[in-house]
């Protein structure tokens, strides 16, 4: 393995390294060499001073002194490291749970924390030993346990980062246990920071530690350490220095290399940027409040929502960005769901795939996945279900794969955690996922940074595929890429509809990419459904005012240029302050009184097309294309 360019490059790097060399040499050689003369006892030499034949003189029974620092080097590292790596296992696992936990419990856990980190960790540290007894298991459980607030604290926040990431949201569509998420999604993210803070704690446990020996509640005669052997030579400074000042400038030279250790490793962490790109992006964690109810199933439908609500809690009060939508998708069907930014498809999808953030309220009518009712099952056989049933691909394939894990092992682990696949078989099955959309198997070994952007949205599509979903929602697939990219992944999701028969929902601001390829188009409203429609309708034969100005704001390459594009005058309402009528009424020019009055319902036009406006427009002659920009 060989160092970082910006490493070999520092003189402290090198220091630091020599320094820490030297413990670790002290250390191991330490009682092997001196080991034996450090027990030597020489009753014709007791309490000397430094002398050619003992450089830091003797102690009370005439031993060595020099040899018995040099020997304690070993089981003052040693205990320190104990303490610190107990403290930091501990600490971490229970503040990186937080982000995998409930509600309920997070807030236990970090009102825990809190209270915990109100006592200093020393005065905790030496209660606590008094408590646990004298001597050194009963230092060291105490040093571990006075250290896990920080360490709990530290992970609770650097896991709270990793909690609203897209790849934790997509780990969770998954159906990944919880263990599973916080080894495989949390703690890789979090590990360095950890670790650096774990070096630097170190040296603080070393001088705790010794304090503890100091003190006489550490380390017990016949056994010594720097801190046992600094309290000796106290009695007797004035007339011996060296006795006291030797362990003490031991302690010190190894506390130092601990702290110089933390500060090389954080400066060169900082030079490489952060090993996890943690964009935070929504909160999406299982549980939200809902009501449950089941309609009929019905033959050949993948998809039936009927009825859907979303509140959500805000410091202002309440809103419902999704009222009542209602929307279905059969067997190999595509369909677009469009609608300005802020109109609810996202949160339409996530409350589909139980995503929804915590405090959201659901309720519907019906809510069928492949025929099945989700509100009739279970917790357990919901995830279960969704897990195998769904798949979701995120905007930003950056942020929705982990940064830390191999895509070989995240396209395999949903189909080893579900159909307890054997690690060959899922491995095959990855690079088939892989040949399917288009990627070398070779890519299995990748991480996630070495590729474009177009090759980790085909990734998330792979992942996608492993379990062999009968509904892929594509929330804004394509919004981050290049527009030739764009078409690729498109033409992708229909041959992947060709080949699985899987429906597709795809969610888009974009009209004209709906329209190229999808066969009917969703016109969603501040949290309402205005128009469903075939798509070859959209152009010409759309009849809500909004879904009509939409059309008219894509950009036509045979637009003439100099006349501005024409765009939706206004802005969606206030979701706070929703007009009792018609949600689009400010802003429609074909308002009348009763839109302000009345809140029109989604009537059914026939052949699949219907409508909430109390004054549709009427059909145009001539047809028009809906062209991309
Ligand atoms: N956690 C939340 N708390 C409160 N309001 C929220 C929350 N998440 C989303 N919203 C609001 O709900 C509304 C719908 O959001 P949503 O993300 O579903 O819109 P969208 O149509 O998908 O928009 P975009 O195309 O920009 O993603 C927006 O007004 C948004 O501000």
């Amino acid at each position: 393995m060989s160092l970082p360019a910006g490493l070999r490059r520092s003189p402290m790097a090198w220091i630091t390294g020599f320094m820490l060399a030297s413990l670790v040499v002290l250390a191991v050689a330490g009682p092997l060499f001196c080991g034996a003369a450090a027990d030597r006892p020489d009753p014709s030499a007791v309490l000397q001073g430094p002398s050619a034949a003992h450089p830091v003189g003797t102690d009370g029974l005439g031993r060595d002194l020099l040899a018995r620092i040099l020997t304690a080097a070993r089981p003052s590292l040693l205990l320190a490291l104990a303490a610190v790596l107990l403290g930091a296992t501990a600490g971490v696992l229970l503040g990186a749970c937080t982000a995998v936990v409930g509600r309920r419990v997070r807030r236990l856990v970090a009102g825990l924390i809190s209270l915990l980190l109100a006592f200093p960790a020393l005065l905790v540290a030496m209660f606590l030993a008094v408590v646990f007894g004298a001597g050194t298991a009963g230092a060291v459980a105490a040093l571990a346990a006075a250290s896990v607030p920080g360490f709990a604290r530290l992970a609770q926040t650097l896991a709270a980062g990793v909690a609203g990431t897209d790849h934790l949201a997509a780990a969770r569509v998954l159906g990944l246990g919880r263990l599973r998420l916080l080894g495989r999604h949390v703690l890789p993210n979090i590990a360095e920071p950890l670790l650096l803070s774990v070096t630097t704690a170190a040296g603080t446990a070393l001088v705790a530690l010794s304090g503890l020996s100091f003190l006489g509640l550490g380390v017990q005669p016949p056994g010594y350490d720097w801190g046992q052997l600094l309290s000796q030579g106290l009695d007797r400074i004035y007339a011996a220095p060296l006795p006291a000042l030797a362990p003490g400038l031991a302690l010190l030279y190894a506390a130092l290399t601990f702290q110089l250790l933390g500060e090389v490793l954080a400066g060169s962490a900082a030079r490489r940027g952060p090993l996890a790109h943690i964009p935070g992006q929504r909160s999406a964690s299982r549980g939200p409040a809902e009501e449950r109810s089941g309609g009929p199933a019905e033959e050949g439908q993948v998809l039936q929502v009927d009825g859907l609500t979303v509140e959500l809690p805000t410091p202002a009060g309440p809103v419902r960005p999704v009222r009542g939508v209602s929307l279905s998708l059969g067997r190999g069907e595509i369909v677009g769901l469009v609608g300005e930014s802020g109109s609810g498809k996202s949160l339409t999808a996530l409350a589909v795939a139980d995503l929804l953030p915590y405090g959201a309220r659901v309720s519907r009518r019906t809510l069928r996945l492949l025929g099945t009712d989700l509100g009739a099952l279970t917790r357990k056989e919901r995830d279960r279900h969704l897990a195998t049933g769904l798949s979701m691909i995120f905007q930003n394939p950056a942020s929705a794969l982990n940064p830390s894990l191999r895509i070989g092992t995240q396209l395999t682990e949903a189909v080893r955690a579900h159909r307890g696949a054997s690690r060959a078989e899922a491995t095959a099955q990855a690079a088939e996922a892989l040949r399917r959309v288009g990627l070398p198997p070779s890519l299995l070994r990748s991480r996630p940074y070495e590729l474009s952007g177009g090759q980790r949205q085909r990734v998330m599509i792979a992942a996608g595929l492993m379990v062999r979903p009968g509904l892929i929602i594509a929330d804004e697939p394509t919004t981050a890429l290049d527009v030739t990219v764009q078409r690729q992944i498109t033409r992708l999701l229909v041959d992947i509809r060709r080949d699985t028969s899987a429906a597709i929902l795809f969610i888009s601001h974009d009209v004209a990419l709906v329209a190229e390829f999808c066969e009917r188009v969703l016109v969603m409203y501040a949290g309402t459904l205005v128009e469903a429609l075939p798509v070859g309708r959209l152009a010409a034969s759309a009849r809500h005012p909004y879904t009509r100005q939409l059309v008219a704001s894509v950009p036509d390459l045979t637009a003439d240029r100099d006349r501005p594009l024409p765009t939706i005058e206004g802005a969606p309402p206030d979701p706070l302050a929703l007009p009792t009528g018609c949600a689009f009424e400010a802003r429609c020019p074909r308002r009348r009184d009763r839109c302000a009055e009345q809140a029109p319902p989604l009537d059914d036009l026939g052949t699949g097309h219907r409508v909430a406006c109390w004054y549709p427009l009427p059909v145009t002659a001539a047809p028009e294309t809906v062209t991309a920009s």
